[in-house]
């Protein structure tokens, strides 16, 4: 088994950002992303930090809009003025939100040119139809990591693992779009681990600790894990046994060090695309 170098993926789509920050701002536009939070979840402010130190190492401006108990009206507010405002060309915003506010429903007021992360139905339906549009990070980043390993997806079995709409069902589009056959998998699944065997390419996004163990693999199969779930001892671990599953899948992703730096270097290519986008969509 080899691991999948997630840390090194990011570090040149990182550079090739940098480059593209590099040439907006000799020409007079600072790309620019918006990051909204509009709850002091731990898990939310860590990745908020990250992005920020990411994006202002490789050119980019990060606005991070800390919101304090808002409600839906003003969260879709702040949405609208940064969708209406000039100098903000990418918007994110965080999970979770407060209790009975849901992304669907504000995902609604970003809009579809500064969508960076995917969470207006417009991208989500666009990605349904196989047309060009900001997938959520996080789903990019996982076919980020397949094409950069030397394997076919055409044709491959895919299974991926979790529905939800950040992750599962955009994760499972962007693999039926490179024209892998896709089984999604969910609570209800019977069988699962026997679903979970037939994969050529096997994405764990179900947000249970170490879930998916060497039974759930086939031998040599390439092994995505989406999962970040924090450990009592301060630590992180996957959706996947990692000691379990690696004598068994051919390729496998660390968790730290897999999808996560992915994720937000690609948050941070999204960005510099809409602002390039920007120019000539004013
Ligand atoms: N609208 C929205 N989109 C998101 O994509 C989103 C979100 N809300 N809310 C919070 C979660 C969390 N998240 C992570 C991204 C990268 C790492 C990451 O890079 N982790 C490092 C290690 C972290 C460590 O060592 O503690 C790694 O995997 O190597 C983690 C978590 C995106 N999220």
């Amino acid at each position: 088994m080899s691991d999948i170098d997630g840390r090194a993926v990011a570090k040149q789509i990182r550079a090739e950002v940098a480059a593209a920050a590099a040439k907006l701002r000799a020409d007079g536009t600072v790309p620019t992303l918006a990051v909204v939070v509009p709850t002091d979840d731990e898990g939310t402010a860590w990745y908020v930090r990250s992005i920020k130190k990411a994006a202002e190492k490789e050119g980019v401006d990060c606005r991070v809009e800390q919101l304090t108990a808002p409600g839906r009206a003003e969260i879709i507010a702040k949405l609208e003025a940064l969708s209406a405002d000039p100098e903000v060309h990418g918007i994110i915003c965080q999970t979770p939100l407060p209790e009975g506010v849901t992304l669907a429903e504000v995902g609604w007021y970003i809009s579809p040119f500064k969508d960076v992360d995917g969470a207006n139905q417009e991208s989500l339906g666009r990605l349904a139809q196989g047309r060009r549009t900001f997938a959520p990070a996080t789903a990019a980043a996982v076919l980020e990591l397949l094409k950069h390993e030397d394997l076919t997806l055409a044709g491959a079995r895919a299974v991926v693992v979790g529905r939800s709409t950040v992750v599962g069902k955009p994760a499972a589009l962007l693999l039926l779009n490179e024209s892998a056959t896709v089984t999604v998998c969910h609570s209800r699944t019977k069988d699962l681990a026997t679903v979970c065997r037939e994969a050529d390419v096997l994405v764990a996004a179900v947000g249970r600790a170490e879930m998916i163990g060497a039974d759930f693999v086939k031998p040599g199969a390439t092994v995505i894990d989406v999962g970040t779930n924090p450990t009592d001892d301060g630590g992180l671990v996957g959706d996947v046994d990692y000691a379990a599953v690696a004598p068994v899948a051919g390729r496998l992703t660390p968790v730290p060090g897999g999808v996560g730096p992915v994720t937000t270097a690609l948050l941070l290519r999204h960005t510099v695309e809409a602002a390039e986008l920007s120019l000539t969509h004013p």
